[in-house]
């Protein structure tokens, strides 16, 4: 097979964090990739992949790495596996659940929240948990949540239901010294962690000078029309904050740039986050219009599944509970996937 036009790669390796490599890449047979680097350009071996290396660090010309699908997706579906791994490739499919975080304390007291970092309620851990449970048998081997504490502690909660029992770490790339001082020297460790992506990009639509006044108080004082209009109108901005569309334009972008191709490498992934960062994702997911995302509620710790299929998006709704017999049966690979950890845990 004639080797791949020059370009730049995107690999996610077994580390965490993205790995740009500049360079061409060959086919060469039994899942495995040439990679032809680059002149000059460094990469660390150890962080590239986690078996069958054929070289060690170096400055190289060219390297040669197996670089198989099971490389990227969960170890359950290990490259002893073959049937799995076969159905896998072929059908080129994730899963992606987005979960609105569960009630914060600004929502039990009806306060506008936005930005603002509020933790979650006692009802909304148990919401996690409930959201946890209802997703447990999916595969997930990405977590994206936003920056704020709601959706990562939904985003954990709910990870402590899962079966697969693998150890969600969030990523520190905030400088070189918090990336140096998080590392993991065990790839066995590695195997059973899930990266944990935090972005702001993902965070609640910014409120503006509505953050922290009370909802039912400011319909009083401005009218209900005009809470309502700042509330859900499409592209009305609520004083000094951010309007929907606002809202869209940095969740979707972030969306399309970091999340889609870890989805089209074939990674599970789930997204905690937040009632207008979640509404975004789900008009560009289902293209729905400006009118139709304006009427769109979302509730709280609510898991909603996507299959990423052949570039295309099918909403799936949400799991009714773990053993809920349709949402195994929408692909082949999540039944698979199930099925193997009914075989692994018991
Ligand atoms: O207060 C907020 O940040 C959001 C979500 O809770 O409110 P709204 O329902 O108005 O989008």
């Amino acid at each position: 097979m004639a080797a791949a036009a020059f370009h730049q790669a995107i690999w996610t390796p077994q580390s965490h964090g993205n790995l740009k490599i500049l360079g061409r890449s060959q086919e060469i047979g039994n899942g495995s990739m040439k990679l032809i680097l680059k002149k000059g350009f460094k990469v660390e071996l150890g962080l590239l992949k986690r078996e069958c290396y054929h070289s060690s660090t170096r400055n190289c010309g060219a390297i040669q790495a197996s670089i198989s699908q099971s490389s990227v997706v969960d170890p359950v579906l290990s490259p002893s596996n073959k049937n799995t791994n076969e159905a896998r490739k072929k059908s080129n499919e994730a899963a992606l659940i987005l979960i609105r975080h569960g009630e914060s304390l600004w929502n039990e007291k009806n306060l506008f929240t936005g930005c603002v970092d509020v933790p979650l309620t006692k009802k909304g851990v148990e919401e996690a948990i409930e959201a946890g449970k209802r997703i447990s048998n999916i595969p997930v081997d990405m977590i994206y949540t936003s920056a704020l504490i709601r959706a990562q502690m939904t985003a954990m909660l709910a990870m402590t239901q899962h079966r697969r029992k693998k150890v969600p770490i969030i990523i520190h790339n905030e400088s070189e010294q918090a990336r140096a001082w998080s590392q993991i020297f065990s790839e066995d460790t590695k195997k059973q962690s899930i990266p944990v992506v935090a972005a702001w990009q993902l965070n609640e639509r910014m409120y503006g000078e509505l953050q922290g006044l009370n909802k039912q108080e400011t319909a009083d004082r401005y009218g209900k029309e005009q809470v309502h209009e700042w509330r859900r109108s499409y592209d009305i901005p609520p004083p000094n904050g951010e309007s929907l569309e606002m809202c869209a334009e940095r969740a979707v972008a972030y969306f399309k740039d970091q999340i889609e191709p870890q989805l089209l490498s074939g990674k599970n992934v789930m997204i905690a986050a937040h009632g207008n960062s979640l509404r975004s994702i789900i008009m560009y997911l289902d293209k729905l219009t400006s009118q139709e995302v304006i009427s769109l509620e979302l509730s709280t710790g609510l898991p909603m599944l996507y299959i990423f299929k052949e570039g295309k998006f099918i909403r799936r709704g949400s799991p009714v509970g773990p053993t809920e017999a349709g949402v195994y049966a929408y692909t082949r690979n999540l039944a698979l996937y199930r099925q193997k950890l009914d075989e692994m845990l018991h």
